[in-house]
């Protein structure tokens, strides 16, 4: 080919590319077909690229799902939930490391009852100091004690069973240990400044989001039967003796603990204390011939009432299959000190699902005494509705603990004395969910930036089957509403 006129000699690289000035016919034939390779390699290369993209057009995009609410409103139980409903190997799998984590829960509950028990046996020997009180924090009191009732009738069967559980003090230290921080619940700390607020305000510096992704999947993973990669075959040796001597242990307290929790006494100490064991978090108290029994193999129900606290942020992802999506769900801690870790998940996320445990309106915060925590969810609520960032998010409600709310009512505990703007409505489970409901509702419409739809679910998140139904309706929503956002885009 000859030199065009379009091409200037002053242009360098034109000059490069240019055929040789002297070329024979030879070498031009020659020249041709090694242009037209490179064309025809070029044109390749452009055609998978395109092809690539096409594919990347069609994969289906990746669904992110944040659970957000106030500790103990039941987030990492729904994330248990979908994992058992769309993951279920891994779930199989994780089963059995829940032991530990239910074994520690029902000794802490023993542990707890032992500790009012001294207090009072103490108060009856005139030669022993009062041991100090159990925090109150650590189970759910809705009464004081009442001065005026006749002394309560202990007996030395009672000095005797207190004795004999002492081993389970050493059991639950073990336990807590090796379950590491997540294993103890929040202290009312000092009232700072920022955690006065329901969703303190984000930490300027980027380094204060640094979170651990310590979540209590690591926790399980510390405690698994199968030795861990990182695991010298010694260290998983000690670890699987250890676990067999804390069940022994567990196992031979066995009757003594049922004998506890089951004796009138002790049952009547607890009433006038105000304590209500059964509406705490990680009850098995009436689990302990199955659950302290050597071999103990924890039933699905089981883990879904389990207790350990979130820490860090928790990323689950999987595949629902039958749609071919990716689900990402970010389960987070809850307590007030934590929520600041929430910011950075809330740019890209497809749905939020925030958890209101309704059930709560007569309890107060374990971190902050001095808040309800029903009103601790409404200023929660309203202040994630207000937020302009998520206010094209789809926000699903799930309005949870409607068991313990039901047989809270069902014991005689009035809403009017907790929340006065229930006023004189019927105490009934039907009007009292009605009733809190319309002031989520209430609120969203209030203070949403841009009207948004609320989709609100009444729920009891350790029901497993009724959970399945409403997370399969979650699910289609979540997608329909995704792919309509898509489309606008
Ligand atoms: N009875 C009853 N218990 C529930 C329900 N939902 C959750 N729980 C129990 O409440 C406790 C706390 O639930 P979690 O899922 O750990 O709460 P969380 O929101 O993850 O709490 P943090 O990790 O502290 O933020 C667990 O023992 C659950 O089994 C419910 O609907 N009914
Ligand atoms: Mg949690």
């Amino acid at each position: 080919m000859a030199r065009g006129n379009s091409i200037s000699d002053d242009d360098p690289l034109s000059a490069a590319l240019a055929p040789p000035p002297n070329e024979t016919p030879q070498e031009r034939q020659e020249r041709e077909q090694r242009e037209a390779e490179a064309r025809r390699v070029s044109d390749e290369i452009d055609e998978q690229l395109r092809n690539e993209r096409i594919a990347l057009k069609r994969r289906k995009p990746t669904v992110k799902v944040l659970l957000l609410g106030q500790s103990e409103s039941g987030k990492s139980t729904t994330l248990k939930n979908f994992q058992m409903q769309f993951a279920q190997d891994t779930w199989t799998e994780e089963r059995s490391s829940w032991r530990a984590v239910i074994q520690l829960n029902l000794v802490r509950s023993i542990n707890y009852i032992l500790d009012l028990l001294s207090n009072e046996l103490s108060q009856q020997s005139p030669t022993q100091s009062p041991t100090p009180r159990p925090s109150t924090a650590d189970v759910h009191r809705s009464r004081t004690n009442g001065s005026s009732l006749p002394p309560l009738r202990f007996t030395e069967q009672h000095r005797l069973i207190r004795l004999r559980l002492t081993p389970l003090k050493n059991v639950q230290n073990d336990l807590e240990h090796r379950l590491g921080a997540v294993s103890q619940e929040a202290k009312p700390g000092p009232q700072t400044e920022a955690f006065t607020e329901a969703l303190p305000l984000p930490p300027r510096s980027s380094e204060a989001y640094v979170q651990s992704r310590d979540g209590w999947r690591s926790a399980l993973a510390k405690i698994r039967n199968r030795r861990a990669d990182d695991e010298s075959a010694k260290a998983a040796d000690a670890r699987a003796r250890k676990d067999a001597e804390l069940a022994e242990v567990i196992a031979g307290c066995a009757e003594d603990m049922r004998a506890l929790w089951e004796d009138p006494v002790v049952r009547e100490m607890l009433k006038r204390e105000g304590v209500h064991m059964e509406h705490s978090p990680g009850f098995f108290l009436n689990d302990i011939e199955r659950v302290a029994r050597t071999g103990y193999e924890p039933s699905d129900n089981d883990v879904v009432r389990a207790r350990l606290r979130t820490l860090g942020v928790q990323q689950y992802n999987f595949l629902v299959e039958q749609m071919g999506h990716e689900w990402q769900i970010f389960d987070v801690g809850g307590a007030r000190s934590l929520r600041t870790a929430w910011y950075p998940y809330f740019d890209d996320v497809n749905a939020i699902i925030f958890l209101a445990p309704i059930s709560c309106f007569d309890e107060r915060l374990r971190e902050d005494r001095r808040v309800n925590r029903l009103e601790d969810s409404f200023l929660l609520w309203q202040t994630l509705c207000s937020l302009k960032l998520l206010a094209r998010t789809q926000i699903i409600l799930f309005l949870n603990k409607c068991d313990l709310l039901e047989r809270k009512l069902l014991s005689g505990v009035r809403v009017k004395n907790f929340v006065p703007s229930f006023g004189d409505r019927s105490n009934d489970v039907e009007t009292v969910k009605k009733y809190f409901q319309a002031h989520f509702k209430e609120i969203a419409k209030q203070y949403s930036p841009e009207p948004r739809r609320i989709s609100i679910h009444l729920t009891s998140v350790i029901d497993t089957k009724a959970t399945a139904a409403t997370l399969q309706a979650v699910e289609e929503g979540i997608l329909r509403d995704s792919l309509r956002r898509a489309e606008l885009i």
